[in-house]
């Protein structure tokens, strides 16, 4: 059992990734999340090493023109343009290859680091209320996270691109004419020197749109979730026109992310034209005989002025290309920042980061706590206070106590579902600790106030996706709970969102067959079960409870009186902190 059992936002696949690396993934330090891909390395060399292929065929090209003109045949250059044309197709096969690794390692690093993401808010505790709204994670993992993409697979390889190819571009120019490449060395700083100065305004840009993003669609979400709350209080209009100001916002801000990209895009084009217009009229007029210097031997021949020529736009491409994908990097690193934050370090469950093989008990466990203490944050007082309670196997207890006296607190610190501050609880006799908990947890199961039903099947909702639960056993605790007359159990859609189609005590009763289906499970924890149920459906499920809890250890968190009575003893909490030994 994991934290997306209890939790409603997780689906059961997503708990199934989570699982296995949850814990350690979430303790991971930010250093290893700023690494690098390595296939990102081999794909910018790969994509640098093409573009210089273009320097031995701008010469061979202006060799042939050179050769031409000095009235040679076609036949003379003929070698020469099998050459180029050679040089052009392995030029596109290594750009094209260096593409596609840069690709897949973006795309393998992107799903690594959601996985990250994913894995640490699962292993958040759901005591946290600093927890990320799940629109908002929703958002960052599913669609801004793509962001990532072109960042890595484009911007990182064009930025080495555009660090190497322009000197050695400018490193073959300069001996040719110093006048052609001072032109270029002057033109060329003042692209970079923009473009920084535009980037930190386009990052800043691009994280204020995100935030906006991932905040709309955490308010729709919960909006919708509580559509029918809104519609019962009249607030709708309300709602509408913050969602219609919310997405005001959000389109200002997203033009804004634009028009930074489009000045950027603009920036670079005009100090490039105007490097290769200056370089184009100098060597013009030195071959038309008006200027003579800037060449290191007498005048400038038409093949090396055609060489730079050649030369002059290559040289700007690379930060062409470094603009076009400039803003790529502002959402990339505002998407990395984002999926960073959802890695962060919150108040976890127990988990541990390598299970050391602890072994549950095998049969039915016990429940034993000592001197448990337990605050929600170190700023927040305690909520228990050296509480002593003893569960011996097979017990069935109520823990009963006014509202806030801790009772869900108590049940979620024996599931491992928060760090207790001192104190141990002990399940079978085993000590609950971060190594232990998930193995512990495999022999509880848990009933929460409002069980969290999947759209889909009963049957889905009844398996949750958890492993070795096959048809017979689900119908068996259908059965179990009197469902299997309710809805039909394979029927895709039987059950909207949120339990829709079933009644209060239904959506109750399927949360036992998922306890039912589960012969693991030695303990069960019942938090207020027949709360918010009418008289006889409370007494349904309380039966239904009472069965399903023969043989196993039973605790339920209740304010029922009868469902109380029902039970072995009773356990009485005082409200605020001490707890009375049991
Ligand atoms: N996630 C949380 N963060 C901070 N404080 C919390 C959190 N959850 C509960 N509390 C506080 O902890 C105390 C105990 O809450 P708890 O839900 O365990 O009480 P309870 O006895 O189950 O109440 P009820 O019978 O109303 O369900 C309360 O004072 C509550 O305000």
């Amino acid at each position: 059992m994991t934290a997306a059992f209890f939790d409603p936002d997780i689906t059961p696949e997503e708990a199934h990734t989570a699982e296995s690396d949850a814990a350690p993934a979430a303790k991971r330090n930010r250093a290893s999340r700023k690494q690098k891909p390595a296939g990102l390395k081999l794909a910018a060399g790969m994509q640098t090493a093409a573009a210089l292929v273009w320097i031995p065929q701008a010469a061979l090209l202006a060799f042939s023109v050179g050769v031409i003109s000095d009235g040679g045949s076609t036949t003379d250059v003929a070698l020469a343009a099998l050459a180029i044309l050679a040089l052009g197709i392995v030029r596109a096969a290594v750009e094209a290859a260096g593409g596609r690794i840069a690709f897949r390692a973006a795309r393998g690093e992107l799903t690594s680091r959601r996985n990250r993401a994913v894995a640490a808010l699962a292993a958040r505790s759901p005591l946290d209320i600093g927890r990320p709204a799940s629109g908002l994670a929703a958002s960052v993992v599913s669609e801004q996270a793509e962001a990532v993409v072109p960042y890595l697979a484009r911007f990182q390889p064009i930025r080495m691109k555009a660090s190497t190819v322009p000197l050695v571009f400018f490193a073959c120019i300069f001996p040719i004419s110093w006048v052609a490449a001072l032109i270029l060395l002057i033109a060329a700083p003042l692209i970079p020197i923009f473009m920084a100065l535009i980037g930190w305004r386009a990052k800043a840009a691009s994280e204020k749109q995100l935030a906006e993003t991932g905040g709309l669609n955490a308010f729709l979400l919960d909006r919708l979730r509580g559509l029918a709350t809104i519609r019962a209080l009249d607030a709708v209009d309300v709602t509408a026109v913050r969602l219609r100001a919310d997405a005001d916002s959000l389109r200002s801000r997203t033009m804004a992310v634009l028009k930074i990209a489009f000045l950027s895009s603009a920036v670079l084009e005009l100090f490039s034209a105007l490097g290769v217009a200056a370089t184009a009229v100098y060597i013009g007029f030195s071959l038309l005989g008006s200027i003579d210097i800037g060449t290191w031997h007498g005048r400038l021949t038409l093949t090396q002025g055609l060489f730079i020529l050649l030369l002059a736009p290559a040289f700007f491409e690379p930060l062409r290309e470094l603009s076009a994908v400039w803003h790529d990097r502002a959402n990339g690193e505002a998407a990395l920042a984002a999926l960073d934050a959802l890695s962060s370090q919150g108040p976890t469950i127990l988990d541990g980061a390598e299970p050391d093989g602890v072994k549950a008990p095998t049969t039915v466990p016990s429940v034993q706590i000592d001197g448990l203490v337990f605050r929600h944050a170190p700023d927040l007082p305690v909520v228990i206070d050296d509480l002593y309670l003893n569960v011996a196997a097979g017990d069935h207890v109520a823990l009963w106590g006014a509202s806030g006296s801790g009772k869900t607190t108590i049940l979620s610190l024996i599931a491992g579902l928060a760090q207790h501050e001192a104190g141990t609880i002990r399940v079978g006799g085993v000590p609950l600790t971060e190594d232990s908990a998930a193995a512990l947890r495999c022999r509880m199961a848990w009933i929460g106030q409002r069980p969290h039903i999947f759209s889909g099947s009963l049957k889905r909702n009844v398996s949750v996706g958890r492993a070795g639960i096959d048809d017979g056993t689900i119908e068996d605790a259908l059965r179990t709970v009197r469902l299997d007359g309710v809805v039909a159990a394979n029927e895709i859609a039987a059950v909207g969102e949120g339990g829709l189609g079933l009644s209060g005590g239904e959506a109750l009763r399927l949360a036992l067959a998922r306890v039912a289906a589960n012969n693991d499970a030695g303990i069960i924890l019942a938090d207020e079960p027949t709360a918010h149920l009418d008289a006889a459906t409370a007494a349904d499920v309380t039966e239904a409870l009472l069965a399903l809890a023969k043989g196993r250890t039973l605790i339920v968190a209740t304010h029922d009186p009868l469902l109380a009575a029902r039970l072995d003893r009773t356990i009485h909490l005082e409200t605020r902190r001490r707890g009375i030994a049991a």
